[in-house]
C-alpha cells in the first residue's frame, strides 16, 4: 500500500473537494491524514471556499484506517497535529464551514467515521458502508462506537458492530444513515448543490454527535444492551472487544458523546495493543496473501476465464461444489451413475439453495436463476465443451482412475481436470492418464466444520471457507492460476500447496485426533476432552469431528495415515471396534454420540464398554502425569503433534508460507481465528516451549510426538515457527 495523500479542488461555486487517494480502497494512513488535516486548515480558511465535499478517487470512498500501520510504528504519526478523533470533531463536525461527505464503492470502519463527522451523507445505491472494526479486535476508534447509533439508533448500530456487518447504499438510505442517493455520476455535483445548500442555511446543519432523536432512554437502552452482551458471551466466550464495544456505546448514551468519546480513545488504545488484536490482523492480511504464489502468480499468466463445469459425483460434495458454482453464474453440468442418484444430487442442490434464501444469502429469484444453471446427466457426451472437470466420488482409487481415462477422453484437451479427493495422492490418481499438465486438487470443505467465531460473530455475510488447490511438479502454472481465478469468482480462500497424502490441511490434522484416542487409551474422558477444545474455541471437539465426519471416512483415512507416516502413527482399537458394531457416527446417529431429529448430540453410555476394550488392548499402565492433566495441558497435547506436524509441511515445501497453513487451519478445521492460526498461535508460546513439551511426552510416550528437526532447529537458534529463514544461511 502506498503512503496515500489528498487532493483539492476549488470550484467557482465555492465548494472545495477533497479527494482521498490511497490505492487500492483509500485507507487512511497517516500520510493521508496529515494531507487531508492540510487540506482542511486551507478549505477553512479561504474566502472563496463556502463549503466542502470529501470523497475518494476511483470509485471509493475509503476502506479505513490503514490496518497495516497499527502494529508497525512510523514517523509520519510524529508529524500528526491532531489525534484522528480531534480532527473530525473539531474540523469536521465542528468547523465554520458545511462539508458533505460523497459516498461511493465503501466506507468502512474509519471511512464511515469520517462521513458520520460530516453534516451530510450522499451515497451510491449499491456502496458498502459498516464499521467492521470488531473483526480486527478492535473497536470503532473515530467517534464511530457513538455516531452511529445517533444516526439508526442502538439495536441497528450494534447488530452492525458487533456482526461487522455492512449495509448497501440503498438501506443505508432508509435508516437515516444516509441523506440522499445519488448515480455515481452525479455523486458530486449533488453532494456540491447539498453543500451550499447547508451553508445558505436551506438544508440542516446536522452535527451528529449532538443528536438525540434516535437514542431510546437509559432504561430501555440498558435493556439492549444486556441482551447484546448476553449474546456476545454466549457467542465469543474467549474475547472480550465486543463487550468492550457494548460498554463504551452504553457510555455515549448514559453520561453523553463526550465521556463516550473519552472512552472509546482509551479502550481503542488498550485493544490495539491486545493479542486478540494482532491475531485478527495477522489472519486478515495472511487470507490476502494466500493468492499469492511466488512462481506461479508473479509470473505475467492471466487467468482463463471458467464458464462451465463438470461435476462427476452428486453426493454431499458433489453437489456442495455444484451449489457454490452454480450460485456465483457458472454452469455446470453434474454426472452421476443411475436416475436414482442423480436425482438425489439434483434435490441436494436444491435444498443447499433453498437454505441460502432462508438465510437472506440469496433471494427467492436468484435461487430459480441459479437452479437453471445445473443440469443433470448419466454419461459424459456433454463434457466436450467444459473448462473444467471435477471428479467428487468416494475415496476410491480405481475408480477416480478410471474416471479420469474418461475425463481424458470426452473433455477437450484444455479442460482442467481436477479431483475433489482430500488424501490420496494425485499421481496415484492420474496414473493411467497422459494429461499430467492439466491434473490438479481442488479440495472443498465440508460447510458443516466451518462454524468459528468469524462465521458467527464477526463476519456473517463473508463466510468464505477454504478451497485448497493441490499441484503436483507437473502441474502446469496456468491450470493454478485459472483456479485460484475460480476460487475468487465462488468467493473461496485458496490455499496452494503441493501433493502429498493428506495435502495440507488433513496432513496437519491427522495427529489431532489419534492425539485425542491416545489420551482417551491413557485414561481420560472422552467427553471431557471434547469439551477443553470447545472451550479452547474450536467449533467442536476431536470425537465430534470424528462423528461427522464418519467412522468410515476416519478408518480409510487413517489407514492411509499408517501407511506413509508409520513411524508417527497412533493406532487403536476404539474406532474399528465401534465401527464393526455399526456404529459408523453422525450418519447412522449412533458413535461418540447419540443424534436426534435436530441433529442434537448427546452423550452415548455404550461407548464405555469400547473405551474399556481398547484401554485393556492398549496395554497402558497407571499414569500420574495423565490423571493430572490440566485442559491446557490436553489441549497443548492435541495441538502440539498438529503444530509439528504444520513445520514438516513448511519443511518438505508443501506449503510456501506459514500464515498459508495458519489460513487453512482456521478454514480448514476451524481453529479459532482470534488465536490467528495454528503456528501464530504456537509463536505467542514461544518455539523452545512447544519443542520442550513434546519432547518430554516424546520421552514418556514415543515418537508420535516426537519434534521434527525443523521445529528442534527453530527451537535451538530462537527462531519462531512463523519467520521466513534463508535456511542455507541459519545453518552456517
Ligand atoms: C480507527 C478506525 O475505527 C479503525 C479502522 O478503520 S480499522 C479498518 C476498518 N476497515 C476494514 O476493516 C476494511 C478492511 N478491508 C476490507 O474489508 C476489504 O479489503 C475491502 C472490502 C475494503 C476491499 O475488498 P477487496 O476489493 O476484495 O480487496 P482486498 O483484496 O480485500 O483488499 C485490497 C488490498 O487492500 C488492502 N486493504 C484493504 N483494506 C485495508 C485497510 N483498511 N488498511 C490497509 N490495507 C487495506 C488489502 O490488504 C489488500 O492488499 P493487497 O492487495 O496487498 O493484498
Amino acid at each position: 500500500m502506498g503512503k496515500g495523500k489528498t487532493e483539492m479542488a476549488v470550484g467557482e461555486d465555492g465548494v472545495a473537494v477533497i479527494s482521498i487517494l490511497n490505492p487500492p480502497v483509500n485507507a487512511l494512513s497517516f500520510h493521508v491524514l496529515i494531507s487531508l488535516a492540510k487540506h482542511y486548515e486551507e478549505a477553512l480558511r479561504r474566502d472563496d471556499v463556502k463549503a466542502i465535499v470529501i470523497t475518494g478517487s476511483n470509485g471509493r470512498f475509503c476502506g479505513g484506517f490503514d490496518i497495516s500501520a497499527f502494529q508497525s510504528p512510523t514517523s509520519a504519526k510524529e508529524k500528526l497535529k491532531v489525534t484522528p478523533n480531534e480532527f473530525l470533531t473539531y474540523y469536521v463536525e465542528g468547523g465554520k464551514k458545511p462539508t458533505v461527505a460523497a459516498i461511493d464503492g465503501l466506507a468502512l470502519g474509519g471511512g464511515l467515521e469520517l462521513a458520520m463527522a460530516c453534516h451530510a451523507r450522499l451515497s451510491t445505491s449499491y456502496a458498502q458502508l459498516g464499521l467492521p472494526e470488531l473483526q480486527l479486535g478492535i473497536i470503532p476508534g473515530m467517534g464511530g462506537t457513538q455516531r452511529l447509533p445517533r444516526l439508526i439508533g442502538l439495536p441497528k448500530s450494534l447488530e452492525m458492530m458487533i456482526l461487522s456487518k455492512s449495509i448497501k447504499g440503498k438501506e443505508a438510505h432508509s435508516l437515516g444513515l444516509i441523506d440522499a442517493i445519488a448515480s455515481p455520476i452525479d455523486l458530486i455535483s449533488a453532494s456540491r448543490v447539498w453543500a451550499l445548500q447547508i451553508a445558505d442555511h436551506k438544508r440542516p446543519w446536522a452535527k451528529t454527535i449532538y443528536r438525540t432523536d434516535k437514542l431510546p432512554s437509559s432504561k430501555e437502552a440498558r435493556e439492549i444492551l444486556n441482551f447484546a452482551r448476553a449474546q456476545a458471551r454466549k457467542q465469543a466466550p474467549n474475547v472480550k472487544h465486543p463487550l468492550v464495544c457494548i460498554d463504551v456505546v452504553e457510555e455515549g448514551i448514559i453520561s453523553g458523546p463526550q465521556a463516550g468519546l473519552i472512552k472509546e480513545i482509551n479502550c481503542s488504545k488498550e485493544l490495539q495493543a491486545s493479542q486478540t488484536s494482532k491475531s485478527l490482523i495477522h489472519v486478515f492480511f495472511s487470507q490476502r496473501a494466500t493468492s499469492k504464489v511466488p512462481g506461479i502468480t508473479n509470473i505475467g499468466l492471466v487467468p482463463r476465464n471458467i464458464k462451465k463445469v463438470a461435476i462427476v459425483g452428486g453426493g454431499l460434495m458433489g453437489s456442495g461444489i455444484a451449489t457454490a458454482l452454480i450460485s456465483n453464474n457458472i454452469l455446470v453440468i453434474l454426472k452421476e451413475i443411475n436416475e436414482k442418484f442423480l436425482q438425489a444430487g439434483i434435490t441436494r442442490v436444491r435444498e443447499n439453495l433453498q437454505n441460502l434464501v432462508k438465510k437472506g444469502h440469496m433471494t427467492q429469484d436468484g435461487m430459480e436463476k441459479a437452479f437453471c444453471l445445473l443440469n443433470g446427466v448419466l454419461d459424459y457426451e456433454q463434457f466436450g465443451d467444459v473448462n473444467m472437470a471435477i471428479e467428487a466420488v468416494i475415496e476410491d482409487l480405481s475408480l477416480k482412475q478410471q474416471i479420469f481415462c474418461d475425463l481424458e477422453k470426452y473433455c477437450n484437451s484444455d479442460c482442467i481436470l481436477a479431483t475433489n479427493t482430500s488424501t490420496i495422492d494425485l499421481h496415484l490418481i492420474g496414473q493411467k492418464t497422459a494429461s499430467q499438465d492439466r491434473i490438479a486438487g481442488a479440495h472443498f470443505f465440508r460447510q458443516g466444520l466451518f462454524f468459528s467465531f468469524f462465521d458467527q460473530l464477526v463476519s456473517p455475510a463473508q463466510v468464505m471457507p477454504l478451497l485448497e488447490i493441490v499441484r503436483t511438479p507437473n502441474t502446469s502454472p496456468q491450470v493454478v492460476v485459472d483456479l485460484l481465478d475460480l476460487a475468487k469468482k465462488i468467493r473461496k480462500t485458496p490455499v496452494v500447496v503441493r501433493n502429498c497424502t493428506g495435502f495440507a490441511v488433513n496432513r496437519m490434522f491427522f495427529p489431532y485426533t489419534q492425539a485425542a484416542v491416545m489420551l482417551v487409551d491413557h485414561g481420560v474422558d472422552l467427553y471431557r476432552i471434547d469439551q477443553a477444545l470447545v472451550d479452547f474455541g474450536m467449533p467442536m471437539g476431536p470425537f465430534r469431528l470424528i462423528d461427522l465426519v464418519g467412522f468410515g471416512v476416519a478408518a480409510a483415512t487413517g489407514a492411509q495415515y499408517l501407511q506413509s507416516f508409520p513411524e508417527r502413527c497412533y493406532k487403536s482399537t476404539l474406532i474399528s471396534s465401534m465401527l464393526q458394531d455399526k456404529r459408523t457416527g453422525e450418519a447412522s446417529r449412533m458413535g461418540f454420540y447419540i443424534y436426534d431429529d435436530k441433529r442434537q448430540a448427546s452423550t452415548n453410555p455404550e461407548v464405555a464398554k469400547y473405551v474399556e476394550k481398547s484401554r485393556r488392548l492398549s496395554n497402558f499402565g497407571p499414569d500420574s502425569m495423565i490423571a493430572g492433566l490440566t485442559d491446557k495441558d490436553i489441549v497443548e497435547m492435541l495441538f502440539f503433534p498438529v503444530v509439528n506436524e504444520a513445520c514438516r509441511v513448511l519443511d518438505e515445501g508443501i506449503s510456501v508460507k506459514s500464515s498459508d497453513l495458519d489460513i487453512a487451519s482456521i478454514m480448514g478445521m476451524g481453529f479459532p481465528s482470534y488465536r490467528g492460526g495454528i503456528l501464530f498461535w504456537a509463536d505467542t508460546m514461544g518455539t523452545n516451549y512447544v519443542y520442550s513439551r513434546l519432547m518430554t511426552w516424546c520421552e514418556l510416550y514415543g515418537g508420535f510426538f516426537k519434534p521434527c528437526n525443523y521445529l528442534a532447529e527453530r527451537a535451538i537458534r530462537g527462531f519462531s515457527l512463523g519467520a521466513q529463514i534463508d535456511r542455507a544461511k541459519s545453518q552456517l
